[in-house]
């Protein structure tokens, strides 16, 4: 009997939920103030990292700058200043736990509060065929990508929970939820980022840690560099065509600022949908529609991109 009620309240719940997310579309929920709120962004350096430190910033939150690259990530810091806005600093790899737990240490000793948000977006990519790939490489990405994650919650969570208040932002991909080929290790690392933010925001919900709340972000291709030259076919990049890193980051935080617990951007629900019901069909089907969209070749140009800025050298990028 309990059963039988607990199944009708389950059911009553679940189309509660698809009505309320599909009227968002339209009435968009209030947003959350973040004024006040200690940001952490990793790969702040970097393309999406710093429009986030800039968008925060705009939001009147102070922000904590993680990257590798100390000079890029001041000049992160510099742009937050201009605005007005108040920004820290740290000379970080997130791929050492040491690193991340001794550099999370000296931001509660540096700035006497806890993080209250943290947005994990540093991320990598091979950008070269498995098989010619160095290991070192493809394990970078790994590391990078998804060990990373496991090292900056263990880092902020605590705190977090103890004080029943804060947020947890995953920038993953769409290729964490479907893959194309010759990026394995990006997708195997993405999948992984997806799984482990999942089943993080699941066990939140469990222990009934309602203050503090998660979103998984997962774009599309963004031009920020990192996928250079990855071209679908063209007919349907006229329908999808690479966003643009100030859009993809605006659409974000429009979902952060709202505790929405996934976004794919562009915002297009129905791809979600898609996707699952791709899962569903024949492995074939699948791949004549790869064909069909040019998605089956999509990376061989950014791969041709990669190869030739390492033959190249600097000279490319400087
Ligand atoms: N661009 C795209 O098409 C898409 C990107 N994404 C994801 O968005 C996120 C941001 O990407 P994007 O801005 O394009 O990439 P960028 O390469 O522009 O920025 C990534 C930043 O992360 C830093 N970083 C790399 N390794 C480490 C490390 N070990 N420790 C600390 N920082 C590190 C990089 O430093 P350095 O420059 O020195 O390497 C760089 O500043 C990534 O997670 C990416 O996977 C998702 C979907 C699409
Ligand atoms: C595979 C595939 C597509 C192409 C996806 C591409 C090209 C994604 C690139 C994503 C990147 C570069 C993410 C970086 O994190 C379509 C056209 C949506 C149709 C469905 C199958």
């Amino acid at each position: 009997m309990i059963f039988l009620m607990d199944l009708q309240m389950m059911l009553l719940d679940v189309i509660y939920f698809i009505l309320r997310n599909s009227l968002r579309i339209v009435l968009r929920p209030r947003t959350k103030p973040v004024e006040g709120e200690l940001v952490l962004i990793t790969g702040a350096g970097g393309g999406l990292g710093r429009l986030f430190a800039q968008e925060f910033t705009k939001h009147g939150a102070e922000v904590v700058l993680w990257d590798i690259n100390s000079s890029s990530n001041e000049q992160t810091a510099k742009l937050v200043r201009e605005m007005g806005g108040k920004a820290h600093t740290y000379t970080v790899d997130v791929t050492n736990p040491e690193d991340v737990y001794r550099n999370a240490d000296l931001v509660r000793r540096d700035l006497g509060r806890d993080v209250t948000m943290l947005v994990n977006n540093a991320g990598v990519v091979a950008g070269a065929r498995m098989l010619d790939c160095p290991d070192a490489l493809m394990e970078r990405t790994m590391k990078v990508n998804c060990h990373a994650l496991f090292w900056t919650v263990k880092a902020f969570l605590p705190q977090m929970k103890a004080q029943n208040h804060g947020h947890i932002v995953t920038i993953a991909s769409v290729l964490g939820l479907f893959s194309t080929a010759c990026v394995e290790d990006y997708c195997a690392s993405k999948f992984a980022a997806v799984g482990f933010h999942e089943s993080m925001a699941h066990e939140l919900l469990a222990e009934e840690v309602d203050g503090v709340k998660t979103t998984l972000v997962c774009p599309y291709i963004v031009d920020t560099g990192m996928f250079e030259g990855c071209k679908i076919r063209e007919e349907v990049e006229l329908l999808l065509p690479p966003l643009e890193p100030q859009y993809c980051v605006e659409q974000a935080m429009n979902a952060i600022l709202i505790d929405q617990p996934l976004v794919c951007i562009p915002r297009v629900d129905a791809l979600l949908y898609l996707i699952s019901f791709c899962r569903l069909l024949p492995w074939e089907s699948n791949v004549v529609t790869y064909r069909f969209m040019g998605s089956d070749k999509c990376m061989y140009p950014f791969i041709d991109t990669m190869k030739n800025r390492v033959s190249n050298g600097p000279s490319v990028t400087a």
